[in-house]
């Protein structure tokens, strides 16, 4: 089946109220000829995702989150729930980005739960893999993505659930894979997403690539099979450049 695919904005710690122009703008540029081909969100900081929502549903563009906490409500000082989120306007949410692995230490079981309590929110969460520069380099890119998958999804996800694969080394370093590693990790993780939940459901589950994707070099990324959106950084942080992204797809 041919899948929509899925543009996805992540902000990291970026933006301000006045950054929601952006958003505005992005809205003004997604026409009908490209609403058809793709769909687009924008993972704001959480600071934003209210006042996002509304100015991202007039221009027909959803919202996410960048991350949640595994439980529900309690006392986790600082942390945000997926409800939380679902109740600001996020239909979204991505989870073990290779920041917060680092940065945070999360570990795959930590992002199953992440996932799981997206999934219970009613939140589809996009769930990040990606090999180390190092890994690759000792040719272990698809053993690390291979087990990240296994140990990131929980096994009874449902087919609307989004993987993104991100090599650490390409973010934000204006560095990407070949087409050809690209198309070989899609395939291979189209594969361990099948074993791990079954039924078919792979072919049902949107695989994005992420990693220095700029307007120059959309079209060639989104065109490799198994590519079926992306997941942008920097380039999601203004319009002209985001849209210049999805753009690939009309
Ligand atoms: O980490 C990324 C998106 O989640 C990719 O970031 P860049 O597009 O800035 O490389």
């Amino acid at each position: 089946m041919i899948l929509r695919p899925l543009v996805a904005g992540n902000w990291k710690m970026n933006g301000l109220r006045a950054s929601l122009a952006e958003i505005e703008a992005m809205g003004a540029a997604y026409d009908d000829a490209l609403r058809v081909r793709a769909e687009l969100i924008v993972c704001p900081p959480a600071t934003l995702i209210a006042l996002a929502r509304e100015i991202a549903t007039r221009g027909g563009l959803g919202v996410g989150g960048q991350d949640c906490h595994a439980e529900a409500s309690g006392a986790h000082t600082g942390d945000i729930s997926a409800e939380m989120l679902k109740d600001a306007g996020a239909s979204y949410v991505i989870v073990g980005h290779s920041e917060r692995r680092s940065d945070h230490g999360e570990t795959d079981a930590d992002v199953r739960a992440k996932a799981a309590a997206a999934l219970s929110a009613g939140l589809t969460p996009i769930i990040c893999v990606g090999e180390t520069r190092a890994e690759r380099e000792a040719g272990d890119a698809l053993s690390v993505v291979g087990a990240q998958i296994e140990g990131s999804l929980p096994a009874d996800a449902p087919a609307h659930i989004v993987v993104a694969y991100e090599p650490v080394w390409a973010i934000g370093t204006g560095l990407t894979p070949t087409v050809d590693d690209v198309a070989e990790m899609h395939a291979f993780a189209r594969e361990r997403i099948e074993a791990r939940l079954g039924g078919g459901k792979s072919g049902d589950v949107r695989i994005l690539y992420g990693g220095s994707v700029k307007p120059s070099n959309a079209r060639e990324l989104m065109h490799v099979a198994n590519v079926d959106g992306a997941l942008v950084g920097g380039a999601s942080l203004t319009a002209k450049e985001f849209i210049g992204v999805a753009s690939a797809y009309v």
